[in-house]
């Protein structure tokens, strides 16, 4: 009786092996099954190759004969399945395996299941060590986006209270709470890309992404892959894995296009395809993938010229433009300059781990004549070189460029030049007709006030021809 129930559950075994050798001989992963006495019911290709053994020499062999470094016989006892351990076969190979009891409806060992995972320790080893690099790395790089995307970009970090700034200030901050496009024209150096950052983190958008990307700085032909990525084989010298777009990156964020007034014409009708459409086509890619991104855009150049020129496109232009900040350039705001200096002085002096706290009235008053035609970017660099020359915790006129101080200022400039003589009969003129008006034209009284005779007086209205009632 106990014969027959053996052979049955023989014929059952040969009949499950059979189809077992159909299903895993094509997978790619070494696979063997044991029977409850650790004899092998069935292993596929991948893993007789592996082991360096026919399929034929192995079959039905206990598995402690075949490979005497085998845990299974522990696996049975314990009953325990033991996932991604370590095995050294004994031909020498390392792998990363699985063992895993298969149990019956009493909770008996009925079969044993083992796997190799990863059949090359030293690759996994690589990989490891690679992934582990990049993990470094990639904590490094979330670590700078953090201090980028942090408080350094708050509006309180856009320096100055004059009148014109506040309302830029609070125009901004109205904008941030919209999700609309944002075109910010001022001058270069004027701060537009602080607007930009305190935009994006005031706004719904702040956990997400701020991508920026200079069209100006990066070559006509290479803009389009740096804007919407490539597939892989999109052209000779593409990445093997192709390259994910700035506007993908921004997904969920904002993309800033700085110096979009100087991108070219074609890639122009591109962007407005995004704009309008809100997705993008990776280049060499068949696919279309849609894209939830806010646009700021900043430019120093006059787009209406620019539209005139006929350099950038009027419909472009209407979808960026649907709220407009223009940051106006230092010299139009120099009741600025004192406060950005000072700040400027904090921050540059502990950059450059000095401390200089002071300036001179004089020094400072040239910095409030001066033109300033670099913006706040120049007056960060006037304030670094004067910490740098400076011996003490003072500026002074001494440690401002030549050029600044012999600049004149806006007003100067309109003035023209004139010999001394001719600026002090200027003003000659301009007293005694003021005094003689002031003193209903009585000469005695005026030529007391201006300290001259009445004689000389006289002269005086004679020579300016100055016209009097009397
Ligand atoms: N209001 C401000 N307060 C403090 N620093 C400022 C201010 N505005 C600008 N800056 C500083 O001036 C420099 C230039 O600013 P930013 O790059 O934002 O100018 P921009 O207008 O975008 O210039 P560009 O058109 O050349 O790109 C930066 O170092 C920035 O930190």
């Amino acid at each position: 009786m106990e014969n027959t129930i053996h052979l049955q559950s023989q014929v059952a075994d040969d009949a499950l092996v059979k189809n077992l050798n159909r299903i895993f001989d094509p997978v790619p992963v070494p696979i063997i099954l044991l029977n409850k006495h650790t004899e092998i019911l069935m292993i596929n290709q991948p893993f007789a190759d592996y082991l360096g053994y026919s399929r034929e020499e192995i079959m039905g062999k206990r598995v402690d004969v075949v490979d005497p470094n085998t845990r299974f016989p522990y696996v049975f006892k314990s009953k325990k399945p033991e996932i991604y351990c370590k095995h050294k076969f004994s031909n020498g190979h390392t792998a990363l395996v699985h063992r895993i009891p298969v149990l019956d409806d009493n909770g008996e060992v009925a079969y044993g299941f083992g796997m190799v995972v990863f059949d090359d320790l030293r690759s996994l080893q690589e990989v490891l060590e690679r992934n582990k690099l990049l993990e470094g790395k990639l904590m490094i790089y979330q670590e700078e986006l953090k201090n980028i995307r942090g408080a350094k970009y708050s509006w309180d970090t856009i320096i100055g209270n004059s009148l014109v700034m506040q309302h830029v200030k609070m125009m901004s901050s109205k904008a941030a709470k919209t999700d609309s496009n944002v075109l910010i024209i001022g001058e270069s150096g004027t701060g537009k890309e602080l607007f930009a950052h305190a935009i994006h983190n005031d706004s719904k958008r702040f956990d997400g992404p701020f991508v920026k990307i200079n069209c100006a700085a990066i070559p006509k032909d290479l803009l389009e892959s740096e804007l919407f990525g490539y597939e892989e084989g999109a052209f000779t010298g593409a990445k093997k894995h192709g390259k994910v777009g700035k506007f993908e990156l921004a997904n969920g964020g904002t993309i800033f296009l700085d110096e979009i007034g100087d991108m070219p014409l074609d890639m122009q009708v591109k962007i407005l395809r995004v704009l309008q459409e809100k997705e993008i086509e990776r280049i060499g890619g068949n696919r279309t993938i849609p894209i939830d991104t806010r646009i700021i855009a900043a430019t120093n150049r006059d787009l209406k010229e620019r539209i005139k020129e006929g350099e950038f496109r009027e419909d472009l232009y209407y979808r960026l433009n649907v709220i407009n900040i223009e940051v106006p350039p230092l010299r139009k705001r120099k009741e600025d300059v004192e406060l950005i200096t000072l700040k400027l002085m904090e921050k540059l002096s502990n950059n450059l781990g000095r401390y200089v706290s002071n300036i001179t009235v004089e020094a400072l008053e040239s910095l409030k004549q001066y033109n300033w035609p670099g913006n706040i970017r120049e007056l960060e660099n006037v304030i670094e070189r004067a910490i740098n020359m400076t011996d003490t915790e003072s500026i002074e006129m001494q440690h401002l460029p030549a050029f600044m101080i012999s600049e004149p200022s806006d007003e100067l400039k309109d003035t023209p030049l004139v010999s001394l003589r001719t600026a002090v009969e200027e003003v000659e003129k301009t007293t005694i007709h003021n005094c003689l008006k002031a003193v209903s034209y009585n000469k005695l009284k005026a030529a007391k006030i201006l300290g001259i005779s009445r004689t000389s007086l006289y002269e005086k209205i004679e020579k300016y021809h100055i016209d009097t009632p009397n």
